[in-house]
C-alpha cells in the first residue's frame, strides 16, 4: 500500500474529494492522495448510472405491485438462448469446494486465512457494519494480509500469526451493494456510492500486488436486480483494469444471486460479466428478504411462514438453487452454494452437534444439486463441508461439467411461495422481533454478524425479521391460534422483548447499549406504512 499522508483528511477538501470522516487508525494508509483521485474518478464516471439504476429499481417495484408478478425478460431472450461461455477460471478460483465468510477485523481476518478454506469471503457487506472505523480498518488488515504481514494479539496475550505450513484462502472481497452511500467520503459534494468506495479502495491498493503473487482483485458482487446492475459493475471493472495498468479480465467476480429479480436474469448477469465472471452464488437469506420486500404487498399468495420453518427444500427455493447450477453450469461458471444459519459452539456439545448435522444436511443437499462448493460461517465448519464435497467431487477441482439438462424452472416455480409449508405462531412474531433488536442493537455498536440462540444473524437475516413484521402486519395476518397481527400487537411485542432482553442483560448492559435506539429503528422498518428499502440506512443515519 502506498503510505504517503492524504492531504484531503478530515474535514478538508482537495481536487473536489472531501473526508468528513474522523481521523481512525491507517486513515494516512489507506485515503492517499492517489487513491481518493483514484475514487473520484470511479464516482464521476459512475455515479450518475448508480442513481439512474436505483431508480430503475423502484420503477419496476411500482410494475410488481400493480401487477403482482415478475418474469424472464422477452428483450434479452437471445442470450438466454445464445451459445457463450464465461472466461475460464483463474487458477486459485478453480476449487472453491469451502468457503469461509466473515468480518475483516484483525483477528477473525488471520483466522478465516487459516481455516483451511479454499476462499475466505472478507465481507464488507452482510457480515459488516460500515462504520468508519470499520470502512478503513477492514482496508488495513486486508492490505496486510494479502503482503502476509499481519498480526494480532488479544487481550490474554494470544498471539495470533497465518500459518506457514498450508495454502492461506482465496481472497475474495464483497464491497457493499449499489444503494449503500458513503457518507464520510464526498465528491464535488456528493457522498460516494459505498460499493465503489469498498471496491475502489481494495482494487486500488492490492490488485497489483495480488497479481505479482499469483491471484486477483477477486469480488463477490451482492444485492444486485438486474443484468444492467451487473453491466454498470462490469464498466467499472474495464475502467479500473485501464487506469490501473493491469490486465483486462484480470478482475473477477462472484456475483450473488439474492434477489427475486435477478433470479430472472442469471443467464443475462453472466453474459454481461463474462470476461469477469467466476460464478454465482445462491444468497439465500437476502433471497428471501427481497422476496418479502418485492411482493410485500402482493397479497396471502405471497406471505410466507414464519423465517425458521422456511427451508431450501421449499418447492420455490428449490426450484431456485437448481436453476442456478443449471444457469452456470451450461455457462462454464461456478455455482457456490450459500449460508446454512446453525453454528457450532465450542463449549455446548448438543448445540455443536445440531449445528453440524445441519450443516451437513445443507451441503450435502448442494452437493448432491451440483454446486461446486458452499459457505460456512464459522471455522469449525470448514471440516464438514469439504468432507462433503470431497466425496463428490474427489480429485476433481468442481463439478462444472455436470449439467442439470433434466432441470426445468418456470416463472410460476421461482414464485410458488404459497406451496411453502408452515404457519405462523406467536413464538415466530415475538421471535422476529427478538433477533430484529438484538441484531440492530449490536450492528449500532459496530457489530454486523452476530450469534444468537446458536443461529448466525446479520443483516440479510435481520431483514427477512423485520419484512416478515412489516408483511404480516400489512397483510392482516394471523398467527396459528387465530390473533391477527397488527401494528399494536407488534408493537407491544417489541416493548415486551425489550424487557425481556433487559431483565437478561442487566440493567447496566442494557443502559451502556444502543437498545433504545435499535426499538426505535424497528419500529420504523418493521411498521411505518412506508416500507423503509432497507434497514440499515436508518441504522447508518443513526451512527454517522
Ligand atoms: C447471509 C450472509 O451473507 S452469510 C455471510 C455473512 N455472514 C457471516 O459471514 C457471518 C460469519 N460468522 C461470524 O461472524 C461468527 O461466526 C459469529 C458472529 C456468527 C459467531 O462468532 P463467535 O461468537 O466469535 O463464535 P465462537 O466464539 O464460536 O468463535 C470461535 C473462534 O472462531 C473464530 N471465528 C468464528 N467465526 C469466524 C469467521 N466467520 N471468520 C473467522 N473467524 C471466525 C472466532 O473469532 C473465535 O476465534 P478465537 O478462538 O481465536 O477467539
Ligand atoms: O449473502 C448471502 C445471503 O444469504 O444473503
Ligand atoms: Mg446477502
Amino acid at each position: 500500500m502506498t503510505r504517503t499522508e492524504p492531504d484531503a483528511g478530515a474535514g478538508g477538501t482537495t481536487g473536489g474529494v472531501q473526508v468528513t470522516g474522523p481521523e481512525v487508525p491507517g486513515l494516512p494508509r489507506v485515503l492517499t492522495p492517489d487513491a481518493l483521485a483514484f475514487l473520484a474518478g470511479l464516482q464521476r464516471a459512475f455515479g450518475a448510472r448508480r442513481d439512474e439504476l436505483l431508480a430503475a429499481r423502484a420503477r419496476r417495484r411500482a410494475e410488481v405491485a400493480r401487477t403482482g408478478r415478475l418474469d424472464f425478460l422477452p428483450e434479452t431472450a437471445a442470450v438466454r438462448e445464445g451459445d457463450w461461455t464465461v472466461a475460464p477460471f483463474p487458477a486459485d478460483l478453480q476449487d472453491r469446494r469451502v468457503e469461509m465468510t466473515g468480518p475483516t477485523d484483525r483477528k477473525m481476518t488471520i483466522n478465516a486465512l487459516n481455516s483451511g478454506a479454499k476462499v475466505w469471503l472478507a465481507d464488507l457487506e452482510d457480515a459488516s457494519t460500515p462504520h468508519w472505523h470499520n470502512v478503513i480498518g477492514g482496508q488495513v488488515n486486508l492490505a496486510d494480509a494479502i503482503r502476509r504481514d499481519i498480526s494480532f494479539t488479544n487481550e490474554a496475550g494470544r498471539e495470533y500469526r497465518l500459518r506457514t505450513d498450508a495454502p492461506l484462502a482465496t481472497i475474495v472481497v464483497r464491497p457493499r451493494g449499489w444503494h449503500f452511500d458513503e457518507e464520510h467520503i464526498r465528491v464535488d459534494g456528493t457522498p460516494m456510492v459505498g460499493a465503489l468506495v469498498d471496491f475502489g479502495l481494495y482494487c486500488f491498493h492490492n490488485a497489483a500486488e495480488l497479481l505479482e503473487r499469483g491471484s486477483g482483485p477477486y469480488f463477490y458482487l451482492p444485492k444486485m436486480e438486474s443484468h444492467l446492475e451487473a453491466r454498470l459493475w462490469n464498466d467499472v471493472f474495464t475502467w479500473a483494469q485501464e487506469q490501473l495498468g493491469i490486465p483486462y479480465g484480470s478482475i473477477r467476480a462472484t456475483v450473488l444471486i439474492e434477489t427475486i429479480p435477478a433470479a430472472f436474469e442469471m443467464d443475462e448477469i453472466l453474459y454481461e460479466l463474462r470476461d469477469h465472471s467466476s460464478g454465482l452464488n445462491a444468497g439465500r437469506w437476502d433471497y428471501l428478504f427481497s422476496i418479502i420486500k418485492v411482493f410485500r404487498d402482493s397479497g396471502p399468495d405471497f406471505v410466507l411462514p414464519e423465517r425458521n420453518v422456511v427451508k431450501m427444500t421449499a418447492p420455490f427455493m428449490q426450484a431456485y438453487a437448481e436453476l442456478l447450477v443449471k444457469t452456470c453450469h451450461a455457462r462454464g461458471a461456478m455455482a457456490i452454494g450459500g449460508m446454512s444459519a446453525f453454528i457450532p459452539s465450542r463449549k455446548d456439545a448438543e448445540v455443536n452437534a445440531r449445528a453440524f448435522a445441519q450443516v451437513r444436511a445443507d451441503k450435502e443437499r448442494e452437493a448432491g444439486q451440483g454446486f461446486d462448493g458452499s459457505w460456512v460461517a464459522h471455522p469449525d465448519l470448514v471440516p464438514v463441508c469439504r468432507e462433503v464435497f470431497d466425496a463428490v467431487l474427489g480429485d476433481r477441482p468442481n463439478q462444472v461439467e455436470r449439467q442439470r439438462d433434466d432441470v426445468q424452472v418456470t416463472a410460476a416455480d421461482l414464485l410458488d411461495i404459497k406451496s411453502t409449508p408452515g404457519a405462523i405462531t406467536d413464538a415466530g412474531v415475538r421471535s422476529n422481533v427478538e433477533v430484529a433488536l438484538l441484531y440492530l442493537e449490536s450492528w449500532l455498536r459496530g457489530s454486523g454478524a452476530v450469534g444468537i440462540h446458536n443461529l448466525m444473524e446479520d443483516a440479510a437475516t435481520a431483514e427477512i425479521s423485520r419484512s416478515q413484521l412489516w408483511q404480516w402486519v400489512h397483510n392482516g395476518s394471523t398467527t396459528d391460534d387465530g390473533e391477527v397481527i397488527t401494528t399494536e400487537r407488534v408493537r407491544r411485542t417489541i416493548t415486551e422483548e425489550l424487557a425481556a432482553i433487559r431483565e437478561q442483560v442487566g440493567e447496566a448492559a442494557f443502559t451502556a447499549g444502543r437498545f433504545a435506539a435499535a426499538a426505535e429503528i424497528l419500529q420504523a422498518v418493521a411498521l411505518d406504512d412506508e416500507y423503509v428499502d432497507f434497514l440499515t440506512l436508518p441504522a447508518y443515519r443513526a451512527v454517522s
